[in-house]
């Protein structure tokens, strides 16, 4: 099966700490793919090296089989949409110019851009915001402005990072159901979260990154075996090795 990302041997450091090491992970195409791991063990520093925004020390990334370089990226942005944690919007844009300006930059036709707008203002209950600036939203509001702007191209490879943190279930569900949509059209998801139960049945393949390395790939076939007797939670702590805390706190609080 083709994959819509291959990272091979990929390396991170910070101020000399490194937290991605020798990273290697595919993800097939049309996957929902889940990436899920403790804070800190270096989800939003793939999701920000796999969308450009940072750089990396060692390593190959290929997205949709085009290698990750400077050559290739307006291909690959082409191709390509996130959710970025905290998001990235224009502040003083309304939300409506701020989607029309997606729009623009995605080349999306004039005709029936404003019906597109609407309804998915609409589908994701930020109507009454359609014409407020961005930066009077509450949390839930951008991050669901954010993904509204991230599905507006129907990209082919989707990266979402915490994408239902702050945001309603009626919402949550309606995301969902687009995500899905988008999956039957056969577009590739990738998406970070700490909310294990929307993780396990929302995703297919799922990946556990931990101190800056994948542990484990949970691919259909190992889910099904593992989740026989154990939810995705007790499958995740059992991976972690959850250390013990040093100090009682609960016999002084
Ligand atoms: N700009 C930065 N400068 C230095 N260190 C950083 C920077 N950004 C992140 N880190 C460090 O890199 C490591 C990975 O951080 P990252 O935000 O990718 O983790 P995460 O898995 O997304 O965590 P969380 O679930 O808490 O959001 C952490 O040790 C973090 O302290």
């Amino acid at each position: 099966m083709k994959s819509a990302i291959e990272i091979k041997h990929l390396s991170k450091t910070y101020e000399s700490k490194e937290v991605l090491s020798d990273l290697q992970l595919e993800v097939p195409t049309g996957n929902i793919f889940g990436l899920i791991g403790p804070n800190g063990a270096g989800k939003s520093t793939l999701i920000g090296i796999l969308t450009g925004l940072l750089d990396y020390s060692r390593g190959e990334i290929l997205i949709n089989g085009l290698e990750l370089n400077e050559g290739n990226e307006l291909e690959i942005k082409q191709q390509v949409a996130s959710v970025l944690q905290p998001p990235l919007l224009f502040e003083h844009f309304t939300s409506h110019d701020f989607l029309n300006y997606i729009c623009d930059i995605y080349e999306i036709r004039e005709e029936g851009r404003a019906e597109k707008i609407s309804s998915l203002l609409d589908y994701l209950g930020l109507t009454e915001f359609e014409h407020a600036k961005i930066n009077k939203l509450s949390s839930g509001s951008r991050k669901k402005l954010s993904f509204c702007a991230a599905i507006l191209s129907e990209p082919e490879i989707l990266f979402l990072d915490e994408p239902f943190e702050s945001i309603d279930v009626i919402s949550i569900g309606r995301m969902k159901a687009i995500l899905k949509h988008l999956q039957q059209k056969g577009k590739t998801i990738i998406i970070t979260s700490h909310i294990l139960e929307i993780v396990e049945n929302l995703c297919n393949d799922i990946a556990i990154l931990h101190k800056g390395k994948i542990i484990a790939y949970l691919d259909s076939e190992s889910r099904r075996e593992l989740q026989k007797d154990s939810s995705l939670n007790e499958i995740f702590e059992s991976y972690i090795e959850v250390e013990k805390p040093k100090y009682d706190v609960l016999s002084w609080l």
